[in-house]
């Protein structure tokens, strides 16, 4: 059976409305494709745990996690990635890279123009159309 992944995603928004885009590393799955920030669950942690320690870990950077946005599975040939996305805020911390090699703060109807990852799709839907979070 294929491994089933947890992930959790960040929604980040800044006050112009725009969202945080991250683009991953060669040499890994998704090589150069799009995603949000965030990572795999552990074991015995909450999904908006995971998502404040791998802000942390991914980009040094300190978020209150908000309103989740959706979950969806997504069948990959490494796994089965099953994704929720919460929007969140900035708290404080200037964004380091420490895994992506690139972001990018875009409008919401201009996500779409990026190759995101599969599993994100359908939560790219729902964003470009989504109203200013709170
Ligand atoms: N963080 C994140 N991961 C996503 C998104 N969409 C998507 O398919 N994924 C996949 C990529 C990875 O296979 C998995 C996230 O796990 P990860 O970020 O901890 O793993 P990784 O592949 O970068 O690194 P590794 O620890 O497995 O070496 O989910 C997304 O929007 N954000």
């Amino acid at each position: 059976m294929k491994k089933y992944i947890r992930v959790v995603g960040a929604v980040i928004v800044n006050e112009k409305d725009e969202i945080l885009c991250a683009q991953r590393p060669e040499g890994k799955n998704l090589a150069l494709m799009w995603e949000f920030p965030g990572g795999k669950i552990e074991e015995g942690e909450a999904p908006s745990e995971a998502l404040e320690r791998e802000l942390m870990e991914e980009m040094e950077c300190k978020i209150e996690v908000g309103e989740r946005i959706t979950t969806t599975v997504h069948e990959y040939d490494f796994g089965t990635v099953e994704l929720t996305t919460y929007y969140a805020k900035q708290l404080s911390g200037e964004i380091q890279l420490l895994e992506h090699i690139d972001m990018k703060w875009l409008a919401r109807q201009d996500i779409e123009s990026l190759d995101w990852a599969p599993a994100d799709i359908p939560a790219i839907e729902l964003i470009k159309n989504g109203s200013p979070a709170k």
